[in-house]
């Protein structure tokens, strides 16, 4: 787990303030960060292309080139020209060295993007947007310098962005390079000191990303035990009965010792290994919401009384009495952001389109959970957002391969197959959702179907 930040103003300030350095001190380590990936990644005399801009950013862009000099073909690119104080000396020191700053854009093995960092406050200019989509087709490694250009601080566009293959940042990762759309730009992330080590750097933060490393798996550890040690879960089963079968597997294959499912039907279709019921019993988890259209309303009122954790997915949340589920403990919540949007809508948080949602993910997510501190809120998405007490936990290890009818069911059904063996409900979320993303990594990536991705759950090695 990761510590993420919204800014590093702050900490940056601490280094100038507490711990005496200063900006040339701090920009000579953040362009030295980034040389020393192409140093490592392209033999000397390679020709690298350096677009920099006219503040800061483009300063450490220009201090790259300097250090650069003399081992690389540099080519120094500066179409807004050097403005900021410390952008002008680094351009006098990479001058004073026989450096020249080019006019026309020439080919390379390299391009860095040091046009607008985390000063960008507003949409890209044509001219910007026309020198971003050329560097974009471009046949070069692509690195930005702290985040690619276009990306603001809340992770949104501004309308387009470089498209790195790597983003060396800078201090401490910025929350933006985990949004939604910063996902197909950022390319790997590797965070460089600045001068202090990370641990001098960083200050406290409700923003953490969980990496496949982190992962813990329900791997039993006790000979003695019968299936009911490891819970049994019960899940709805309404119209669409697919979609309960499918998160009774997932469960089941993610190690629940028994797995009911309730349905009012006599007609369907239930896996063997699935037990089939018409009442809620025994149950020591619920899940229920996916596939279940108007299928128990009539049961909702005595469903609430039941002291059991929960998971409450999909139809669920265009219910208004989803409302008295939110004063209970032990709730998990994942809607995608269409649902989320209802659930907004229906607790009085305002009334956003699904855009918006996906533009204020974070803050909306976050506003959500202070609001319901008890409960895990999962809100979906190409980077999932896991909402606890305040706290945002990201999962970034997804894949497009798991934008398929059925992933959302299956996810449902693994964190209540924790839940159900006695997990804390936000450890089984987190978990949860890891094995999911893992587990959803398939090539080729248009082929995983539900029934695959179940399968998998029970191939993933613990680390
Ligand atoms: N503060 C520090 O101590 C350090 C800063 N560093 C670098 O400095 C960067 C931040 O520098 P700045 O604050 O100068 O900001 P930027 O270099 O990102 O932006 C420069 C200026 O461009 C203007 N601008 C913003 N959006 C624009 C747009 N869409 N079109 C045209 N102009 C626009 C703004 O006036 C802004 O101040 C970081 O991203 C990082 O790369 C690093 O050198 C490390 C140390
Ligand atoms: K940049």
């Amino acid at each position: 787990m990761k510590p993420v930040y919204r800014e590093v103003y702050s900490f940056d300030k601490k280094c100038y303030e507490r711990y005496k350095l200063t900006e040339d001190i701090l920009m000579e380590h953040a362009a030295y960060s980034i040389a020393l990936e192409i140093y490592k990644r392209f033999p000397k005399f390679s020709k690298i292309n350096i677009v920099a801009g006219p503040g800061n950013n483009g300063a450490d862009g220009i201090t790259l080139a300097r250090i650069l000099w003399g081992d690389y073909i540099v080519n120094l690119y500066l179409p807004l020209g050097a403005k900021s104080n410390m952008a002008k000396l680094q351009l006098e020191r990479f001058l004073a060295l026989g450096g020249k700053v080019k006019e026309e854009c020439e080919s390379g093995d390299v391009i860095v993007d040091a046009i607008f960092g985390s000063g960008l406050k507003r949409d890209l200019d044509e001219k910007i947007i026309g020198f971003i989509s050329k560097m974009n087709k471009a046949k070069a490694f692509k690195i930005a310098c702290d985040i690619p250009t276009g990306i603001d601080d809340k992770g949104n566009l501004r309308p387009v962005a470089f498209k790195a293959d790597l983003t060396v940042t800078m201090g401490a990762e910025k929350l933006a390079l985990y949004s939604d759309f910063a996902k197909d730009y950022v390319g790997e992330i590797i965070r460089a000191d600045l001068g202090v080590s990370f641990n001098k750097y960083k200050g406290p933060t409700k923003y953490h990303v969980w990496e496949r490393g982190d992962l813990i798996l329900p791997i039993r550890t006790t000979q003695n035990s019968h299936k009911k040690s490891y819970g049994h879960l019960g899940v709805l089963a309404g119209e669409k009965v697919g979609a309960a079968v499918l998160a009774s597997l997932a469960a089941f294959n993610f190690g629940c010792g028994v797995v009911s499912i309730v349905s009012h039907r006599e007609d369907i279709n239930i896996p063997y290994e699935i037990m089939h019921t018409h009442h809620i019993e025994n149950f020591n988890t619920l899940a229920f919401g996916m596939g279940l259209n108007n299928h128990f309303d009539d049961e909702l009122e005595d469903i609430l009384i039941f002291d059991i954790p929960m998971v409450i997915d999909a139809d669920m949340f265009y219910k208004e009495i989803i409302k008295d589920f939110l004063k209970k403990e032990n709730i998990v919540l994942t809607p995608h952001p269409k649902e989320f949007a209802s659930l907004l809508k229906i607790v009085g948080m305002g009334e956003y389109s699904i855009k918006e949602i996906q533009e204020n993910r974070f803050d909306l997510a976050e506003e959500f959970s202070n609001k319901y501190p008890n409960v895990v809120l999962l809100l979906k998405g190409a980077n999932k957002i896991i909402a606890y007490k305040g706290n945002l936990h990201i999962d970034p290890n997804g894949s497009v391969a798991l934008a398929k009818g059925g992933s959302g069911d299956v996810l449902a059904g693994m964190i209540a197959s924790l839940l159900a063996q006695g997990w804390h409900p936000l450890k089984s979320t987190i978990h949860a959702s890891l094995s999911h993303s893992i587990a959803g990594n398939y090539n080729p990536n248009y082929a995983l179907t539900p029934m695959k991705l179940i399968e998998r759950i029970g191939n993933i090695l613990p680390s």
